[in-house]
């Protein structure tokens, strides 16, 4: 594993503060950030916008896009936002990584995040959408996983000090 530019994919559902403390992350570890809606085609962000979900079709090729710029950056490291829901979804993404790449999961309440949706504004993705983020979401049993309650500060170091811990690759 590369410690001193790791790649790590900040993951979890719409709202749970993977652009926030993925960005953050990035400012402490001085690795660049990518947030990973920047790079859905703009098929998927419309239908999004219009209240469908995405299915395994649509995120096929936004996911294998991810990876490439995983691999692009591989040597520099970075920090890349990306729901990364599924499990196989994580497999696309760490395809050639394997050693070099952390998932870090942001695990928080239906409620909480609702509330936090509902607050923001100018985002294409509408707080309807929470639910099938939620059904859609198989929890990683072996990523770096945070609290949302917990400040944006105490995230970044938690997980900062958890990868000064983890010693075997995902
Ligand atoms: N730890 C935190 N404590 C309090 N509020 C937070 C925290 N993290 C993020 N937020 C707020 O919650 C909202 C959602 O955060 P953010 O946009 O970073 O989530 P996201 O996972 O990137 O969302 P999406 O995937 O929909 O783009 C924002 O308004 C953000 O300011
Ligand atoms: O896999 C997905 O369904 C998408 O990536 C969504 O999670 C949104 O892009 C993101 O959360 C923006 O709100």
């Amino acid at each position: 594993m590369n410690d001193r530019n790791p790649i790590i994919f900040v993951m979890g559902v719409s709202g749970s503060g993977k652009s926030t403390i993925g960005l953050l992350l990035a400012e402490k570890l001085h690795i660049n950030f990518f947030d990973g809606d920047d790079f859905h085609p703009k098929e998927n962000v419309k239908k999004m916008a219009e209240g469908i979900p995405l299915d395994d079709d649509d995120r096929q090729g936004w996911l294998e896009r991810l990876n490439l710029l995983a691999l692009e950056n591989s040597e520099k490291g970075a920090i890349i936002a990306c729901s990364a829901l599924k499990t196989k979804y994580r497999s696309i993404l760490q395809k050639g990584l394997e050693k070099k790449l952390h998932f870090v999961y942001l695990k928080g309440s239906f409620d909480e995040i609702m509330a936090r949706l509902r607050q923001r504004q100018n985002h294409f993705m509408p707080p309807a959408l929470l639910q099938s983020q939620f059904d859609t979401l198989e929890v990683p049993d072996d990523a770096i996983t945070v609290s949302i309650m917990l400040t944006p500060d105490e995230i970044t170091d938690q997980v900062i000090a958890q990868l000064k811990n983890k010693k075997a690759p995902l």
